[in-house]
């Protein structure tokens, strides 16, 4: 790609956090930050900018409107709304799902070889309704799923272990949220099942520990200081570098999956033009029953969604 540009569709926490990870990163000549709340935009393409000079990064940052954005090579929705006093799951699901429909309209034709990324939640019904309304082949509509949830179960496996991450190999998978499926049963370290390679020093990987561990780490992180942005905003950039780069990287994220007919996260090689290809993991029968259980339960909500 010759000169990159990258536009990150709402600033706040996660928008703003992902800005300067892909500043230090100093790959994209040029970043747009987009904002409803135009105070707040410029206020991060200020700050943004402070870090940009201060690294001597390549990264231009400037203000962009929905138009500007649209036409960038990589597009990044981290748009949301907070929770209102009252508010339930669902009302803010239904908020959040109204702003990214009226967002996706306003930003429409985009450049035809770009790539959108989306990052707001409920992350997996929100990518299939913006690639309905995208206009793009879904191939180059990527959701972060359950990217972030992988590394940070990996992380706690190499606490453990004592085996850097990278080579571990063990994958988050389904729809992001409660009913996301561990792969415990192709999990391996180099290429050996974890299990039986643990078990060569009689240690045993407590899975259900683990998952209740890595799960409570979000609402601990929420709680303690209000949102968590920096890890998503890495995976952002690394996402971004994939594509940008043509990588080919294999990383668990929400794509399209025609066995469903919805978005959900499964390995991908991710490069130029987003999902390169596939790599839809064979699970054991409890892990794929409770994957399709979840999957299922997102496309009928689709098929509610779409009759409004
Ligand atoms: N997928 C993941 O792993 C992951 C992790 C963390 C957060 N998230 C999601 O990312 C989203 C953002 O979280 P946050 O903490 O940054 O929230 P935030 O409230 O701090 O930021 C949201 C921003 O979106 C802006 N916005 C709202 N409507 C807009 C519109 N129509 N056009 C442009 N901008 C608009 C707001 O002004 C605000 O600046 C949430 O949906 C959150 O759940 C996802």
């Amino acid at each position: 790609m010759s000169a990159a540009r990258v536009a990150i569709v709402g600033v706040g926490h996660v928008g703003g956090a992902a800005a300067f990870a892909l500043t230090l990163a100093s790959f994209a000549d040029q970043l747009l930050l987009v904002d409803v709340d135009p105070k707040k935009r410029d206020a991060q393409v200020r700050d943004v900018s402070d870090a940009a000079y201060s690294s001597n990064s390549r990264t231009l940052v400037r203000a962009g409107t929905c138009r500007e954005a649209s036409q960038c090579d990589i597009i990044v929705i981290t748009v949301g709304s907070k929770f209102a006093l009252g508010q339930t799951t669902i009302e803010l699901t239904y908020r959040n799902i109204s702003i990214v429909q009226s967002l996706i309209k306003e930003m429409a034709p985009f450049q035809k070889d770009a790539v959108l990324i989306v990052v707001s939640n409920p992350v997996d019904l929100l990518a299939t309704l913006v690639q309905q309304a995208s206009g793009l082949p879904a191939s180059q509509v990527i959701g972060s799923g359950t990217f972030l949830d992988s590394v940070r179960l990996r992380g706690m496996v190499t606490e453990y272990t004592k085996v850097p991450a990278k080579s571990i190999h063990l994958f988050v998978l389904g729809v992001h949220g409660e009913h996301q499926v561990v792969a415990w049963s192709r999990a391996t370290i180099g290429s050996m099942p974890i299990d039986e390679a643990l078990a060569k020093d009689n240690s045993v990987l407590d899975h259900q520990q683990l998952e209740k561990d890595y799960k409570n780490q979000s609402k601990e992180i929420i709680q303690a200081k209000g949102s968590m942005p920096f890890g998503i905003g890495t995976i952002i950039t690394c996402l971004c570098s994939s594509i940008i780069f043509n990588k080919r990287n294999v990383l668990p994220v929400s794509h399209f999956q025609p066995r469903f007919g919805c978005y959900l996260s499964m390995p991908a090689a991710v490069g130029r033009r987003g999902i390169a290809q596939s790599f839809p993991i064979l699970l054991d029968k409890d892990e794929d029953n409770r994957l399709s259980d979840s999957a299922k339960a997102l496309k009928s909500n689709l098929d509610r969604i779409s009759k409004f």
